[in-house]
């Protein structure tokens, strides 16, 4: 079994980041020293998922506030390129909350702020293990204590936080269990976390999976051959709509077609509380070429246009369980995370 390289990580120097655009094909790393550098790396989602965007953001700003000693900028310039940060993407609400937690701690330096976003990054990890454990015991007690066939979309692994994972940390820890049959992977087109990034992380774990196209979703879950859908967040409203990735709202239609659960894992950093439902989620449009090329060969014929959201948002009805690194919530039973919020989460 082949641990995972850290998909963020703090070199003292700098942060070091698995570039995630190049695999499975390459392992290779971005160095990052500024702000700049960071930014990009964010866009074109070198480091994505939304626990690992919370971590980044937050190690971005003790990279801005040593890009600032370096460069001599003034107050308004640090704060400019701190929020060029904050706003990379939109949708994940862990990259603001991330970069929120430590901007309290910048008077006191870029060695402070490190250090109080290497300790989001460590809890990042206990809570994924947590958030594994409640949810696989909640799915064994849910469809019985036996091997079952998971349905995955995008890449909500190792790869996508600070370590573990959340969706695959709830289908490793199943594994660990001897309770996986089989791991159905959306591709998740047009970027391909899944085929690209969800079977890497599976293959390495040894845990048996089939990458599907997008499309054959509603058919593996109405065939029953999937027993859920076990998928990540990127932002979580009070009373349950979830962000995921474009497609998801598909399976969870799938899901509630053929009676199977839908389980959403997410660290509460991924709840957005000040949003009391799924309206108000910022989605983000993403280039055009994305959709209409692949390795830089047309994949449509010139000049025809393209819609690219990034994400779209299950209500909550559709949404059977929400597992936290505290508790499951089944939401599409009433228990909403804006009224199950523990005091510190
Ligand atoms: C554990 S959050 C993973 C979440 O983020 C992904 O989006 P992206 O690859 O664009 O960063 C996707 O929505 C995953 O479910």
């Amino acid at each position: 079994m082949e641990t995972e390289p850290p998909a963020v990580e703090w070199t003292g120097d700098g942060l070091r980041l698995l570039d995630q655009t190049v695999l499975p094909g390459r392992v290779e790393y971005v160095v990052v020293r500024d702000v700049g550098t960071l930014v990009d790396a964010i866009r074109r989602l070198v480091v994505r998922g939304a626990p690992a965007l919370g971590v980044a953001g937050a190690f971005g700003v003790a990279i801005a506030l040593r890009e600032a000693a370096r460069e001599g900028w003034d107050a308004a310039a640090l704060e400019e390129a701190v929020a060029r940060v904050r706003e990379a993407r939109p949708t994940a609400v862990n990259l603001a909350a991330g970069v929120d937690r430590v901007r309290p701690l910048m008077g006191a330096g870029a060695e402070t702020v490190a250090a109080e976003a290497q300790a989001l990054l460590d809890e990042d990890v206990r809570g994924n293990r947590a958030i594994g454990a409640l949810g696989a015991d909640w799915i064994l007690r849910r469809l019985g204590d036996r091997p079952l066939r998971v349905l995955t979309h995008c890449n909500a692994g190792a790869l996508a936080t600070a370590g573990w994972g959340t969706a695959l940390g709830v289908v490793r820890e199943l594994h660990a269990r001897g309770r996986v049959e089989m791991v159905y992977v959306d591709e998740t087109r047009p970027l391909l976390q899944g085929s690209r990034l969800t079977a890497w992380e599976l293959a390495r774990a040894g845990i048996p999976c089939a990458v599907q196209p997008d499309g054959a979703a509603p058919s593996t879950l109405l065939r029953g051959l999937a027993d859920l859908a076990v998928i990540g967040a990127d932002r979580i409203a009070a009373n349950g709509d979830t962000a995921n990735k474009i497609g998801s709202l598909g399976v969870a239609l799938a899901c509630a077609a053929a009676g199977a659960p839908l389980v959403v894992a997410a660290p509460w950093s991924t709840v957005d509380a000040a949003l009391p439902d799924g309206r108000g989620v910022p989605i983000e449009e993403r280039p055009a070429a994305e959709v209409l090329t692949w390795n830089g060969e047309p994949t449509a014929p010139a000049g025809v246009a393209a819609h690219n959201p990034a994400f779209d948002v299950t209500p909550a009805r559709l949404v059977t369980a929400l597992v936290t690194e505290t508790g499951v919530l089944e939401v599409s039973s009433g228990r909403t995370p804006g009224a199950a919020r523990p005091a510190r989460g």
